[in-house]
């Protein structure tokens, strides 16, 4: 794995964060885009060589949704950029981490992503994500 990509935030009011994230990093979000696979909305900043995702759900069964109503608002969780997506999760499953999906999909911001499930990884859901540009 390479650099880490983004932290994802989970947010129960996207323009409510976006107002908060742009005041607290004194950026602009440069991006906002709906990955209806994953049900979000998402807004990204820039920060340094890394990324700030917000997540807003957009259906009440939506991960993000749930999430928010177990935990409440918060760390959802990190991306580790990767140049083969499907040969680190060749190699995590040898490792006897959990992928949550056979196949790579299509995430926000040009990626192919793949997850891992949290109880492998001491409570964190870790993201995979390889550019397609
Ligand atoms: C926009 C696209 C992309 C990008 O380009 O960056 C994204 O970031 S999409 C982000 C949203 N999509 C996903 O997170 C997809 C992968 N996640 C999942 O498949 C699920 O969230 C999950 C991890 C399998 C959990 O789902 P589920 O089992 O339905 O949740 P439960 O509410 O039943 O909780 C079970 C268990 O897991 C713990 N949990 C849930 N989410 C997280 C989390 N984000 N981090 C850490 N732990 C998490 C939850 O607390 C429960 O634990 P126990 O209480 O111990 O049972
Ligand atoms: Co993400």
């Amino acid at each position: 794995m390479k650099d880490l990509d983004h932290i994802g935030i989970a947010v129960a009011d996207l323009e409510q964060a976006i107002d908060t994230y742009e005041r607290l990093l004194d950026t602009e979000c440069y991006k906002r885009e709906t990955v209806e696979q994953q049900q979000v909305e998402t807004a990204f900043f820039q920060t340094g060589g890394s990324k700030v995702e917000l997540l807003g759900a957009t259906h009440s069964e939506s991960v993000i949704a749930r999430y928010i109503a177990r935990k409440g608002e918060g760390m959802h969780h990190v991306a580790f950029e990767v140049d083969d997506i499907h040969a680190e999760l060749k190699r995590l499953k040898a490792e006897g981490f959990t992928p949550l999906s056979e196949e790579p999909s299509r995430g926000a911001d040009n990626k192919l992503v793949a997850f891992v499930h949290p109880r492998d990884s001491h409570g964190v859901l870790v993201e995979l994500c390889q550019s397609i540009d």
